[in-house]
């Protein structure tokens, strides 16, 4: 009596955690038009949608051009002003979230989400309001829109410089309420007076008020601007020249070198820190590149245009204002937290910082009695660096489309917790990405017992030089295929490495440079999971570990060796494989069991060590056969063990 074995389990489809399923990738997809343009990398995201209409929550504002296009694919639910408590008991009903930087996506809310979110668009370029960790850890995608207001983002740094510069902010309110708009003696007038807080010209309103009552409005409001009204102040507000001063960057990225390009045309000496900027870049725009201390010690007016990350967390501290010229003005349009507020605030009453214009604070809005946003020295806007018609609308767009994208099963081009990569190196791998994950669900259904696999061994075989190859996607989707078939857990591009740490998997990678040509990527992937048993011991390799190998022909995935055996066949549908003494006749009965069981057989092939030696069958169908036909076929005497696996 032959020794079989076959598996129904583990289970292989697992409930949708809402209408949205994962699924591969989709390369055909047309790509829609864009505005602005493409960035050059994209990243493959595994979402698409079935049936149902996902829906879409929109925190913030968004231009109307953006929510169009989101509705013509989703439910749209623009819901503003949210409190964390909204958000959070909304969020499971959504399956992508856009925000700009007014809404803190924090841990509490991919929790929240129960498994559905699957998108966060970021309408915007900065990130640090996202929980980036937590959304991975989610596998929740995380997209913004990095280009669209970048103009915007420099032009509001120019307009800060040059305002700040020319006292710009102070000098007109103080003209509008007193020369413009009359104000004389105990006669009403119009004042313009900072709203609570008196933060923000943008916010400022128009209050009928007596001239008497306006220092007193001033003070108890904190404005120094209300204490001037009614003066035509010219000796008051005389500014500084910008033409031939030195403008260091803090950041030169895409904001960095816009402001740069600007401040060139200013007629100002532009310099900039920024340790990862390509110094050719740098060059053509003619700015030199310099050290954080040339930096501070030579700058007359410095601007941040970098990132809040742990490393430029208050990169203006007390020690770097120590470091600067007396009298230095800075303008800030990046983020709040890469100033030391306090220590800035100490700058400026030491006099070292002359003045500061600040669009961005640690928190926002600011509070009531922030003593830099009542500083006599400081201009501030309430965060409107992308704030104008052009920006919002293509960002909105930017986001809308991205966003979309991603729930489709697009290509994500601003993925920012997923890796990208450069499309045309997508195109080539993509039927090398189906393998990877046909080979890794084969590999682990391979394994007896239901614990998985702890150790994984992938090798490459290309012609290629080994930097010639990306192997981030490959990896994540043999993740993707060793994992889900034996869990609940969702594994796709953004959380492929997380999960396996989680999990304890270890993943080995290896490549091999064969002679040959390098038109393919790859030439094969052979995976070996060691310190398993195997429910098939064909499956085997001479040194106990489950081996198999799979390569592309004619662009579909196929298995190509299983422990010692070579076999050959399209890794489509689901597979048996059977192990047996090879000899005449034994294709023809499980043919034949197989066709009485209505089961179709699409590939067929025998790997065999010699003639009438021991062979491994491998057999695609496209139909799963029922119990009883599986029984038949391990009960035909020459076969020693099969194995039915769906891919
Ligand atoms: N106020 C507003 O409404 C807006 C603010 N922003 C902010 O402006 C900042 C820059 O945006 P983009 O230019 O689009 O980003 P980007 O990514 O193109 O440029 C950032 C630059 O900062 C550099 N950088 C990173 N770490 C650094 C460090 N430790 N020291 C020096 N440089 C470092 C990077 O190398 C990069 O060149 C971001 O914080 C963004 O959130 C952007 C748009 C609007
Ligand atoms: O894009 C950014 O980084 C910004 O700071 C713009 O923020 P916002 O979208 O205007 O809230």
């Amino acid at each position: 009596m032959a020794a079989f074995s076959f598996t129904l389990t583990p289970p292989l489809s697992k409930p949708s955690p809402s209408s949205l399923s994962w699924t591969l990738f989709s390369l055909s997809s047309p790509t829609p038009p864009h505005f602005p343009p493409k960035p050059l990398r994209k990243t493959l995201v595994v979402f698409s949608s079935l049936n149902a209409k996902p829906t879409i929550l929109v925190a913030e504002k968004l231009g109307s051009a953006g929510i169009e296009l989101l509705k013509t694919f989703a439910n749209v639910d623009c819901s503003y002003d949210m409190t964390t408590e909204d958000l959070c008991a909304k969020i499971s009903l959504c399956d992508a979230l856009i925000v700009r930087s007014g809404t803190k996506v924090t841990r509490q809310v991919f929790e929240s989400s129960a498994g559905r979110l699957k998108v966060v668009g970021r309408a915007g370029v900065g990130i640090d309001n996202v929980d980036l960790a937590a959304a991975t850890e989610h596998g929740c995608l995380v997209v913004n829109a990095p280009t669209a207001n970048t103009i915007a983002a420099a032009e509001h740094g120019i307009a800060l410089l040059t305002a700040m510069a020319r006292n710009i902010a102070l000098a007109s309110p103080a003209v509008k309420a007193g020369g413009v708009l009359g104000c004389e003696n105990d006669e009403l007038c119009y004042s313009l007076v900072y709203v609570g807080t008196s933060f923000a010209i943008a916010l400022a309103s128009v209050t009928r008020i007596k001239p008497s009552q306006h220092r007193l409005l001033a003070e108890g409001s904190g404005c120094g601007v209300a204490a001037d009204v009614g003066k035509w102040q010219r000796s008051k507000y005389v500014g500084v020249s910008l033409v031939g001063k030195t403008l260091v960057l803090m950041g030169f990225g895409k904001v960095g070198s816009e402001v740069a390009r600007r401040a060139k045309g200013l007629g100002m000496h532009v310099i900039a820190y920024d340790p990862y900027a390509p110094a050719d870049r740098a060059r053509a725009i003619g700015v030199e590149l310099v050290s954080l201390d040339e930096a501070f010690s030579t700058a007359d007016f410095l601007s941040l245009h970098m990132p809040l990350t742990a490393t430029t967390s208050k990169i203006l501290n007390d020690y770097a204002f120590s470091k600067m010229k007396k009298g230095v003005r800075i303008i800030n349009v990046a983020r709040g937290g890469v100033i030391d507020e306090e220590a800035l605030l100490r700058a400026l009453n030491s006099g070292i910082v002359a003045q500061a214009a600040l669009d961005v604070f640690t928190e926002e809005p600011p509070p009531k009695d922030n003593m830099l946003v009542l500083h006599e020295n400081v201009i501030v806007t309430p965060h409107l660096g992308a704030s104008t018609f052009e920006a919002q609308e293509g960002v909105a767009i930017e986001i809308a489309e991205a966003v979309v994208g991603a729930l489709k099963g697009e290509l994500a081009a601003t993925a920012v917790n997923a890796p990208m990569v450069p499309a045309e190196v997508l195109a080539e791998l993509a039927p090398f990405v189906l393998l990877a994950e046909k080979l890794g669900r084969l590999a682990v259904q391979l394994v007896a017992g239901g614990g998985g696999v702890q150790s994984v061994k992938i090798t490459y075989v290309s012609a290629r030089g080994p930097d010639d190859l990306d192997t981030r996607l490959l990896r994540a989707m043999i993740t993707k295929g060793l994992i889900e078939p034996i869990s609940s857990v969702f594994v796709n591009l953004v959380n492929a490495d997380f999960t396996a740490k989680q999990r304890g998997l270890k993943i080995a990678e290896e490549r091999i440079v064969l002679d040959g040509s390098p038109e393919k990527p790859l030439e094969f992937i052979q995976l070996q999971l060691a310190n398993v048993e195997s429910k098939f011991a064909g499956a085997l390799s001479d040194l106990g570990e489950i081996k198999v190998q799979g390569m592309v022909k004619e662009g579909l995935p196929h298995l190509t060796m299983v422990g010692s055996f070579g076999v050959d066949v399209s890794l489509e549908g689901s597979l048996i494989l059977c192990k047996q003494v090879d000899q005449p006749g034994i294709i023809g009965k499980v043919g034949s069991i197989l066709g009485e069981g209505n089961v179709n057989v699409n590939f067929m092939s025998v790997g065999r060590i010699a003639p009438r030696k021991q062979a491994v069958m491998t057999i695609g169908v496209d139909e799963e056969p029922d119990t009883e036909t599986l029984k038949k076929i391990g009960e035909i005497k020459a076969i020693e063990e099969f194995v039915f696996l769906k891919l």
